[in-house]
């Protein structure tokens, strides 16, 4: 482990047009971008082990304030050395700020200037969230990246809307970074708003490079506007952000958007996909999406992929995985998770080599080439 004392640092190693190759270093460790990180909801990678999400190639997980904060509480997480003594991941964690998490789980809610006072959709219990309070907790689980407390508009909105509610963001920004404090080894990371509107988005960019952080955020995207929509700003938005800074598109999202978000200059993405999906048997390969519970995989005896080097692919055959899933076994989540997580990994680390040899263009080519749409 990295000495406390070290800096959050990013490096570029290479660039092929506006797609990026570099390393984030961490006192806890370094992490390879573009880097896929998979989603720790509740102190847990649903189905998987600690050490089998470290051996699909994942270098940084994610953490979940809202839901620690509510069950088992923030101050218990501390008062048992913090989240990755507590969930057993000695690498990076990084945790989202609560407010997205609010808008869409919890019941009543009341938005003010102040925050967002809500109830648990645990037990009901009345809770108070605010930018001060957001740091507070991530302080308190230990978290190595720390998200801004914003709000992120739900769609559709009218242009006013998606304005005010970006501006809100924007003040919630500067009292994040005001109540985070200075922490060495600890970053801190920025999210732009602005909706689908270039100018809102510039806007947010601007605010958030007068206020200055390790790291920035596109953050209200993914959410139900599409991929053309969401390609439309990715066309502009990571490039009216710091070039030296790691650059975050929240929430995304299925193969072919990380491939297209990683062309357009992002260098970080989070997505519960892989993970939800290996649960519901739908499973992600080179050759397009299994449904492995369609009785067509009955008396397949294939791996899911001739190609995968996981050990769902090294092990079992369609057939088999397929009985499990029908028959709800645990070892079907355990499985078709790893290999979706092994997947995604999988896309990271060749398109991390793609853009350091100056390939990447030839690389996307043969990505969507090898992907028949639909079941296969
Ligand atoms: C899916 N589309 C989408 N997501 C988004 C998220 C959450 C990112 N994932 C973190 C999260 C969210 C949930 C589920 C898991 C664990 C934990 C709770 C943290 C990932 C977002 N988070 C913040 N703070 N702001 C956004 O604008 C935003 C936009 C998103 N658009
Ligand atoms: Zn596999």
């Amino acid at each position: 482990m990295g000495s406390a004392s070290m800096r959050f640092g990013f490096g570029k190693v290479a660039q092929d047009g506006a797609a990026r190759a570099g390393v984030i270093r961490t006192p806890r460790g370094e992490i390879r971008t573009p880097a896929f990180m998979p989603v720790g909801t509740a102190a847990t990678v649903k189905a998987m082990l600690p050490e089998s999400v470290a051996a699909t190639g994942a270098d940084i997980l994610l953490g979940n304030t809202y839901h620690l904060m509510l069950r088992p509480g923030a101050e218990r997480v501390a008062r048992l050395g913090g989240l990755h003594r507590f969930m057993n991941w000695q690498r990076p964690i990084l945790t989202d700020s609560g407010g997205f998490q609010v808008m869409s789980l919890a019941g009543l809610r009341k938005l003010t200037e102040e925050g967002v006072t809500f109830r648990s959709h645990i037990d009901g219990s009345k809770h108070h969230l605010t930018p001060e309070r957001s740091m507070e907790i991530q302080a308190l689980l230990g978290s190595d990246i720390v998200m801004c407390f914003d709000e992120c508009p739900a769609l559709p909105a009218s242009d006013k809307a998606v304005a005010e509610s970006m501006r809100l963001s924007m003040r919630w920004a500067a009292r994040s970074k005001e109540a985070f404090g200075d922490r060495p080894g600890h970053a801190l990371f920025g999210i732009m708003q602005g909706g689908v509107t270039r100018a809102l988005r510039e806007e947010s960019a601007e605010a958030l490079k007068e206020i200055g952080f390790d790291g920035y955020a596109v953050g209200g995207l993914a959410v139900g506007e599409g991929q053309e929509a969401m390609f439309g700003v990715l066309d502009y938005a990571p490039g009216s952000l710091p070039e030296d800074r790691p650059r975050y598109l929240m929430g995304v999202g299925k193969p072919d958007d990380i491939v297209g978000a990683v062309k357009r200059g992002i260098d970080m993405m989070d997505c519960v996909l892989p993970s939800r999906s290996g649960r519901t048997g739908q499973v992600f390969t080179r050759h397009g999406v299994v449904n492995i519970k369609n009785a067509r995989h009955q008396d397949d005896p294939r791996p899911l992929d001739e190609d995968c080097t996981c050990p769902a692919c090294c092990g079992y055959s369609r057939a088999y995985l397929h009985h499990v899933f029908r028959a709800g076994e645990m070892i079907s989540g355990m499985l078709l998770t790893w290999h979706n997580l092994h997947y995604f990994q999988q896309i990271m680390a060749e398109m991390r080599a793609a853009i350091v040899e100056g390939r990447f263009t030839e690389w996307e080519a043969g990505f969507h080439a090898g992907r028949a749409q639909g079941d296969i």
